[in-house]
């Protein structure tokens, strides 16, 4: 595996002392998806803060592409690695969504006729084009949330990372989340979620990395880890239903994650 974003032996300590990441090393390659899972506190957060230099390592290194986040600003890494806050309202900060998605754009230097391109490809990718003359603030939070998706996308950085994505989604929202990530893939771009929503993440995401307590407890297929009770329990996280139901039915297949997996075994008995 190549080690375009590589995490080696980091930890995180905030200035009260709490030690939130616990000698940790992560290997991502280019256009893996990578679902971060683990309980409330667990660290996750904070690690994806880490891998776009919002935060610095206290000891240990981020490096992104040959670039140690040490040495470089928020900004610079932010051309690399985007983050999509788990809550809208912390990024939004223009009147309308054109102006928010074309932020980015135009602090990285982009011409008119480049930022023009890349807000309307990203605000169609997600769906939110009709808004672009809309105040931000009169769409509700599901909208909100896919222009702040829409303003990382716009920047065509090589990593996205989605905090908590499925929040306030309906069925058309994960829809547009699923189609969106499929995109990215193509487009070879890494995207990394946080997420809680299991049945999200076993339907988008290949790889898993599992937290709990300051530390990554475990890294591998998103299947193999659902069917995992030591490594879930340990996390204090639920399987997919479809998991729970196909276990307390007594079947044992390990690649049941989603209900067409539950129908395509039944349909082979
Ligand atoms: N600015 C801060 N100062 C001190 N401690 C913090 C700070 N931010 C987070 N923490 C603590 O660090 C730990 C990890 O927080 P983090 O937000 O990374 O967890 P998380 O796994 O993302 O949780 P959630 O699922 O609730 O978002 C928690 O105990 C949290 O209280």
């Amino acid at each position: 595996m190549s080690n375009f974003l590589e995490i080696k032996d980091l930890s995180f300590t905030y200035p009260n002392g709490w030690k939130a990441l616990n000698n940790i090393s992560i290997q991502i390659d280019r256009g893996e998806r990578v679902a971060i899972i683990g309980q409330n506190g667990a660290g996750k957060t904070t690690l994806a803060k880490l891998m776009n230099g919002l935060n610095k390592p206290t000891s240990g290194d981020v490096t992104i592409d040959g670039w140690n986040t040490k040495e470089y600003t928020t900004a610079q890494i932010s051309r690399k690695v985007g983050y999509v806050f788990q809550n809208p309202d912390d990024q939004i900060f223009h009147n309308t969504v054109f102006d928010e998605v074309a932020f980015g754009p135009k602090n990285l230097g982009q011409t008119e006729e480049e930022i023009h391109h890349n807000v309307h490809e990203a605000t169609k990718l997600v769906e939110i084009h009709d808004f672009l003359k809309e105040n931000p603030y009169d769409l509700p939070l599901s909208i909100r949330k896919f222009v702040t998706v829409a303003s990382v996308i716009a920047m065509n950085p090589d990593v996205i990372i989605l905090d908590e994505p499925t929040a306030g989604q309906d069925m058309k929202g994960l829809t547009c989340l699923a189609s969106t990530i499929a995109e990215l893939t193509k487009r070879t771009k890494t995207v990394i979620t946080i997420t809680h929503d299991m049945e999200f993440a076993a339907s988008n995401f290949d790889r898993t990395i599992v937290m709990a307590h300051s530390n990554k407890i475990a890294d591998g297929g998103t299947k193999e880890i659902f069917w995992s009770n030591e490594v879930l329990t340990e996390a204090g996280v639920k399987p997919p239903h479809i998991s729970r139901l196909s276990k307390s039915l007594g079947i044992e297949d390990k690649g049941i994650l989603e209900i067409k997996d539950l129908i395509n075994y039944i349909k082979m008995r």
